[in-house]
């Protein structure tokens, strides 16, 4: 039993947060909280850790990303989406290999650690290796293997991509920490056939789906000359707009759009960087939000963001909608964190993360307040929103057992993983130039 403690506590379930106040830790949940000298008392024989001048938060969660890109990050920059994915991206996954994604989804769990992130989305090729790298590591994922309707440098045809979803669905039902979703890539990529394959996929396993939807106006036209209505009513007259569906970006939507999305209960991931680097635009987030829409926040892949910090993300989101209305109001630090834990967290399936109360599993984070930057302290959310940085992140604990101590990971050997992944970026220099 540990009881765990610091000046601030952002519990998620309080309306302020808590000062000087405790958090006790037994078997991987929090057994009880209160004020630390009450609950000192009361739990004599638990060992005592006090990060004194720090904020503890609930663990960040990642709603979108790709974490195995970060072996192409920076490979191609300032490009429209489908200009980037087809001349630039696609063509180098085809040479893709498992360790290439082992490797690169190490990385990107050592990078989203150090900003406080304890559960994250997850759609790639080769997803198995990013499950083996999730399981040696101790963080939480919600992924899947993603499917097209061209061939895949690991399943090969699509048939084969929905076996391997279901493999991976049977393997890991009942995972402490992992969830398998069924990730179609896109309406653009996969005809309607996969869709409602992937979808009665989704039904059978009682699981989610996650998609890119409208993320820009290029695929909006696309998808409306392809199929004569915009991806929201495309996907609706398919049978996959309902509870089940996590969909990421969502910029391009009508009011319309919207009220479907609310009513249907679908989830959105909004990913504010990746969206502004590619140009896509702005998502509609306070509609969303008014209307009723679960939003968590996401990154995206290390190569369209091109980073996997989570409070920068945080940040990006409330500043963008101030910008973009002129209205200072809009978007407020305890909406964008909301967004960045309770809300991504019962996105990606798991409810009962994304605050700290009571029974609740005890994943967190802390940030220590001794930086030039962070002080004062009037306000924590303030300071973990709008002053922070994802190398403020002292440690991280998940379902109880710290990952991150004081600055160190110790579950793997991040060194190792940088190395790897700079002889794998060489690799890919040498395969590029051999093209042109
Ligand atoms: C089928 S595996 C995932 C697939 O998605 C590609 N991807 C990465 N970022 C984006 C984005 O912003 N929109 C659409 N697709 C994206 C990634 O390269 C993989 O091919
Ligand atoms: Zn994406």
């Amino acid at each position: 039993m540990q009881i765990i403690c610091a000046q601030y506590i952002i519990s998620g379930g309080h309306e302020i947060p808590l000062i000087d106040s405790a958090i006790v830790v037994e078997n991987g949940k929090i057994l009880d909280m209160g004020a630390k000298d009450d609950i000192v008392s009361r739990y004599p024989l638990a060992e005592i850790i006090d990060f004194g001048d720090s904020i503890i938060f609930p663990g960040l969660v990642n709603a979108h990303t790709h974490a195995s890109m970060t072996i192409f990050r920076g490979l191609a920059d300032d490009l429209p989406l489908m200009t980037w994915l087809e001349n630039y991206i696609f063509p180098v996954e085809r040479h893709l290999k498992p360790e290439w994604v082992y490797w690169g989804a190490k990385l990107a769990i050592a990078e989203m650690l150090r900003s406080g992130i304890t559960l994250f989305a997850d759609m790639y090729l080769f997803e198995e290796e990013v499950i083996k790298a999730v399981e040696e590591t101790g963080i939480r994922a919600t992924l899947g293997e993603g499917l097209f309707d061209f061939p895949s440098p690991n399943y090969g045809p699509l048939e084969k991509g929905l076996a391997l979803t279901e493999k991976l669905l049977k393997d890991y039902a009942g995972h402490p920490r992992i969830k398998v979703m069924v990730c179609p890539h896109a309406a653009y990529t996969c005809s309607p056939d996969t869709l409602k394959a992937a979808a009665a996929i989704a039904e059978r396993y009682d699981t989610l789906i996650h998609i890119h939807l409208s993320e820009t106006k290029d695929e909006v036209a696309l998808i409306k000359a392809r199929y004569g209505q915009t991806p929201p009513f495309h996907l609706d007259s398919l049978g996959l707009l309902n509870e089940r569906l996590l969909v990421a970006h969502a910029v391009q939507l009508t009011d319309e759009e919207i009220e479907l999305l609310a009513k249907r209960q679908v989830k959105v991931a909004h990913c504010p960087e990746s969206n502004l680097k590619l140009g896509s635009g702005v998502a509609p987030v306070p509609a969303l939000l008014e209307a009723g829409v679960c939003v968590g926040i996401g990154t995206d892949g290390p190569a369209s963001n091109n980073d996997l910090d989570l409070i920068g993300e945080m940040r990006s989101a409330a500043l963008i909608q101030k910008g973009l209305t002129f209205d200072p109001t809009k978007l407020p630090a305890k909406d964008a964190l909301n967004m960045a834990t309770s809300l991504g967290a019962k996105a990606l399936g798991w409810p009962e993360l994304g605050r700290l109360v009571k029974d609740s599993p005890a994943d967190l984070a802390v940030i220590k307040l001794s930086s030039s930057h962070l002080t004062p302290c009037y306000d924590p959310l303030s300071i973990l929103v709008y002053s922070a940085r994802a190398g403020d992140v002292t440690d991280v604990m998940v379902a109880g057992e710290f990952i991150m101590r004081d600055g160190r990971i110790l579950t793997f050997d991040e060194e190792e993983a940088k190395k790897k992944v700079f002889e794998i970026s060489q690799e890919i220099k040498t395969l590029l130039a051999g093209q042109n």
